[in-house]
C-alpha cells in the first residue's frame, strides 16, 4: 500500500517552525480522536444496544477474526524493522498475547473459543469462508503500513488501543443481557484484552509522546497515523455492516 491516505509528511513542514505541544497537549490531542472510534460506528452502536440477529453476531465474529490473525503479524512487522533491542523486549510479548506460548493457548485460541460461544463452528472460522473482501483490505492495509513504513509510525498506529478497554467493558458487561444464547465463557477474550491492552497502551503511547514529541511537525504526524489506524478500524465495521445489509436500489431489476 503506499500511504496516500495519510497526509504527506511535509504537508507538517508548516508546522516545524512552530514549537511543539506540551507532552499532556500532544497526549489530549491524540485521545481526543476517540469521536473517530469504532464505538461510535453504526454497526457497533447497535451491537451495544443489542439490536443484532445471531447471524450479525456470528458475521461480525467470523470477520474479525481475520483481523486477529492480523495483528501478531504486524507485530512481527515492527520486530522485524526495529533495530532497538529494547523496544523489542517488550514488543515481542503482544506476539506472545495472540499466539499463545507454553500452557497459555493465547488470544487467537479465544477468539476462537469466543466463536464457538456464539455458534460458530472452528473449522468454519478458520476456512475465512466468511470474511469479505473489504474486511481483508481494510485489515491487509494495516499489516502493509507496518511492514513499510518506519517501525517509529507502526508502534504510533497501535495507539486506538487507547479507546479499546471501553469497548471491551462494554461488551462484558452488556452482552450477558442482550444475547443471552452466547455462552459465557467466550466474554474470555475480552477480559483478558482490558488488562493486556492498558500495558501496551503504556508502553505505545509513552514512546509516541517520546519520540513524536520531539518536533510540532512529528507530532502533527503521529495525529495523521491515529487517524489512518481510526480509519481502518471504520472501514473493517463498514465492511460488516455493509455484507448484512439488505439493500434495495430502487429499480433494480430483482
Ligand atoms: O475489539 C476491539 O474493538 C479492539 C480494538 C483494537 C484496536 O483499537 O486497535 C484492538 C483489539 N480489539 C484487540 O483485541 C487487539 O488485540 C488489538 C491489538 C491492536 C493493535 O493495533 O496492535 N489493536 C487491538
Amino acid at each position: 500500500m503506499d500511504t496516500a491516505t495519510l497526509a504527506d509528511p511535509a504537508l507538517h513542514q508548516g508546522a516545524a517552525s512552530e514549537a511543539p505541544l506540551s507532552r499532556a497537549a500532544f497526549e489530549a490531542r491524540l485521545r481526543g480522536h476517540e469521536s473517530r472510534y469504532h464505538i461510535h460506528h453504526p454497526f457497533h452502536r447497535l451491537m451495544a444496544e443489542g439490536r443484532l440477529s445471531r447471524a450479525q453476531l456470528q458475521g461480525w465474529v467470523a470477520n474479525r477474526f481475520y483481523y486477529q490473525l492480523a495483528i501478531p503479524r504486524k507485530d512481527a512487522a515492527i520486530l522485524a524493522n526495529c533495530p532497538d533491542r529494547e523496544i523489542r523486549r517488550e514488543w515481542v510479548q503482544r506476539i506472545l498475547d495472540h499466539d499463545g506460548r507454553g500452557d497459555d493457548p493465547g488470544g487467537i485460541e479465544a477468539w476462537i473459543a469466543l466463536a464457538e460461544a456464539v455458534g460458530i463452528v472452528r473449522e468454519e472460522l478458520l476456512s475465512l469462508r466468511r470474511v469479505v473482501p473489504a474486511a481483508r483490505f481494510a485489515v491487509d492495509a494495516y499489516v502493509e503500513f507496518a511492514r513499510r513504513q518506519p517501525w517509529q509510525e507502526a508502534v504510533a498506529s497501535s495507539l486506538t488501543e487507547l479507546f479499546a478497554p471501553h469497548i471491551h467493558q462494554q461488551r462484558i458487561d452488556l452482552w450477558p443481557a442482550h444475547y443471552p444464547w452466547v455462552k459465557p465463557e467466550g466474554l474470555a477474550y475480552f477480559r483478558k484484552r482490558l488488562q493486556q491492552a492498558r500495558r501496551d497502551v503504556d508502553h505505545g503511547l509513552a514512546f509516541t509522546l517520546d519520540y513524536f514529541g520531539q518536533s510540532r511537525a512529528l507530532q502533527e504526524r503521529a495525529v495523521d497515523i491515529l487517524r489512518f489506524k481510526l480509519d481502518v478500524l471504520w472501514a473493517l465495521a463498514d465492511a460488516i455492516l455493509l455484507d448484512q445489509c439488505e439493500i434495495e436500489i430502487k429499480g433494480a431489476k430483482a
